[in-house]
């Protein structure tokens, strides 16, 4: 299938100051591509530009085989969503969500069939009379998606849409957008700074730091094989483990030795190793370690440490002991018998390690 958005090699500047830089991402039809980053990545210029709300400083973008570089944001048959709605206040829904139409010509019995279409869809058929003030911020929300779905865009894009929103309708929001997609079957791209919005719509996820992008992959693929330290760091929450080790080879495999507060260091011993150098950061997500008497698979290593913390959070407790030097969380089960102060034997998940080169963070398994 030919990508329905392709970015090549794009750069842009703002004067001097270069913000995005070698952008190659492309999605085929129907892909929820969402690009997530801290602060200050670069992601909404991005979207901008694929918009063509910003000029672009080098490389190309073309949307469904045709090039923008010439295009006009009204011609590019996009829609797009902001967090701030930007709905028209004096108008009611209805004409918010026709005026576009309006304004581009379509006959009125067109108009009238799409606002019902959509408004069923979204289901504020009951909304359709009152204005935007008199509308919650989930209802605004859906409006402003109502205005974009009429278009029939080629591509939907997506400006932190759900920023404004308390935590609860944020979450609710969430799997509407995503039911949305899936009815739809629509392309995507969707700004946010939120990891675990990323991991839960995504069909791809772009994930960005100081204007380059550092990893592209699905959602289990960045979460279960981060390309670099940041991206481990960044997506999942509590986050991966991060533990310096010493790696040494031996005959059965690769001895990772990890410094133990009080007592000798831990050493476990992964089979499958690749080569790696005699420093490395070991990876090991909280999930990944459990309490030893609870059943553990073939995987897993045992070893007991000492307990720092205990921290129960209904379903789960994260149960903190300090290995490497570095606070290490392990998510065990509600009723787990770990005490602060006490030796525990835990259980490390071998099967699951990731692998980093502490002088550049890049991955090394
Ligand atoms: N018009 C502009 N002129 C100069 N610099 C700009 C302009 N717009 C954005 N920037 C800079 O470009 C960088 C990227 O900004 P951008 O808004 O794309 O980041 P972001 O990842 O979307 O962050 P946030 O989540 O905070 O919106 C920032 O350092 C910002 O200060």
């Amino acid at each position: 299938m030919a990508p329905i958005l392709d970015i090549k090699n794009l750069y842009k500047s703002y004067g001097d100051v270069k913000i995005l830089k070698d952008i190659n991402v492309a999605i085929e039809p129907g892909d929820f591509l969402v690009l997530v980053g801290p602060s200050g990545c670069g992601k909404s210029t991005l979207l901008n530009c694929i918009a063509g709300l910003e000029p672009i400083t080098g490389g190309a973008i073309t949307i469904a085989g045709q090039d923008m570089t010439e295009v006009s944001p009204k011609d590019r048959n996009i829609a797009m969503v902001f967090q701030s709605y930007a709905l028209y206040p004096t108008m009611s829904v209805a004409k918010n969500i026709t005026f576009g139409m309006k304004v581009r010509g379509v006959d009125q019995a067109t108009q009238d069939a799409k606002l019902k279409e959509v408004a069923a869809q979204l289901q504020i058929e009951p909304l359709l009379n009152r204005r935007p003030g008199q509308l919650s911020g989930g209802q605004r929300q859906r409006v402003a998606m109502g205005r974009a779905l009429v278009r029939d865009p080629a591509l939907f894009l997506f400006d932190e849409p759900l920023s404004n929103l308390d935590a609860k309708l944020r979450v609710e929001m969430r799997t509407e957008i995503k039911k949305l997609h899936q009815t739809l079957g629509a392309s995507m791209v969707y700004v946010t700074h939120d990891q675990i919005e990323a991991m839960t719509l995504a069909t791809k996820i772009v994930v960005m730091k100081g204007g380059v992008i550092q990893q592209i992959g699905t959602p289990a693929e960045i979460y279960n094989r981060p390309a670099n330290l940041f991206v481990a760091d960044f997506m999942g929450s509590p986050a991966m483990n991060l533990i310096p080790a010493k790696a040494r080879k031996n005959g059965a495999g690769t001895q990772i030795e990890i410094a133990r507060k009080g007592g000798e260091p831990l050493v476990l011993v992964d089979p499958t190793a690749p080569d790696l150098p005699a420093d490395v950061i070991l990876g090991l997500r909280p999930e990944n370690i459990a309490q030893a008497d609870v059943r553990t698979g073939e995987s897993y290593q045992v070893a007991d440490c000492l307990v720092d913390v205990v921290e129960p959070a209904g379903a789960d407790t994260y149960v903190m002991s300090n290995l490497g030097g570095k606070p290490v969380t392990a998510r065990m089960h509600a009723e787990t018998t770990a005490k602060a102060g006490q030796p525990l034997s835990f259980a490390f998940d071998l099967g699951k390690v990731s692998y980093f080169a502490p002088e550049d963070g890049r991955r090394l398994n």
